[in-house]
């Protein structure tokens, strides 16, 4: 399947079949590496605090991923960045990605600062913003596409966890920019299409894409409760993953 249309934020509404739906698959589980499916567990290798060798998530994600690889081309490949999120390494992140944005802006005032680092982490304990941090829910995944053939991720147009404005997801569906050497047109056309392509294969398993970052989707958690206009659905998974680790 090949979507090529361009990013809209605009969700269907969900319906009460489709809430059954994240009811009966709302079990922790752990995602299994496979030819297709890359595990790549990055802040487990980066060495951040509170994170786990193995990488879980809800049922209905899992599924989810699943059903997209069996559309996706053939020589293709999911790969997973991260998925549930402890509070502890929600925390380490928030630290060390407010410390770098503090480094690469240092004139930021502090109310600048809190508004730039939101856009590309939450905060671990801010419930007038999110009740459960999205990760935290088991309901988030941060995720690219892969070539089987060279082992290579698709070229997205940033690194994941890029704190930049290339992150944004539609960034590149604006016209052509000649932007310090780092994109020739034709590479901006493929990385449009390469982000169309994730996008809309994760909207239409029924995931909301978080604006500011193009690897970042939700199912159930805060965040896509925010875009739909709906109640949120799935709690910390904290507890459930503490179990299946015993
Ligand atoms: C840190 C980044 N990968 C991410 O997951 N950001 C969102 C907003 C989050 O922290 O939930």
């Amino acid at each position: 399947m090949l979507i090529n249309t361009p990013i809209e934020h605009d969700y269907p509404t969900i319906n009460q079949d489709q809430l059954i739906k994240l009811q009966q698959c709302e079990r922790a589980v752990e995602l299994k590496q496979s030819s297709r499916l890359k595990l790549a567990n990055c802040y487990f290798h980066e060495g951040h605090y509170g994170c786990s060798e193995h990488m879980y998530c809800r049922e209905a994600v899992a599924k989810r991923l699943q059903a997209i690889l069996t559309v996706l081309p053939e020589t293709m490949g999911i790969i997973v960045f991260d998925a549930f999120r402890s509070i502890a390494t929600q925390h380490s992140l928030f630290e060390s990605i407010s410390k770098a944005i503090q480094c690469r802006y240092p004139a930021l005032t502090e109310s600048e600062l809190n508004a730039e680092v939101r856009k590309f982490v939450a905060h671990p304990d801010e419930p007038s913003r999110f009740a459960i941090p999205p990760h935290n829910s088991g309901g988030a995944i941060d995720l690219a596409l892969f070539d089987i053939n060279t082992g290579k991720q698709l070229n997205f147009g940033s690194g994941f966890d890029e704190q930049t404005p290339r992150a944004v997801t539609d960034y590149f569906e604006r016209p052509y920019e000649y932007s310090q050497n780092l994109f020739n047109e034709s590479q901006w056309q493929t990385i449009c299409n390469n982000r169309r392509l994730l996008f809309g294969l994760m909207k239409s398993y029924g995931f909301v894409n978080f604006s500011c970052e193009w690897w970042h989707f939700d199912l159930g958690d805060c965040l896509w409760a925010n875009e739909l206009g709906m109640d949120w659905y799935y709690p910390s998974m904290e507890q459930e993953v503490q179990t299946l680790k015993e």
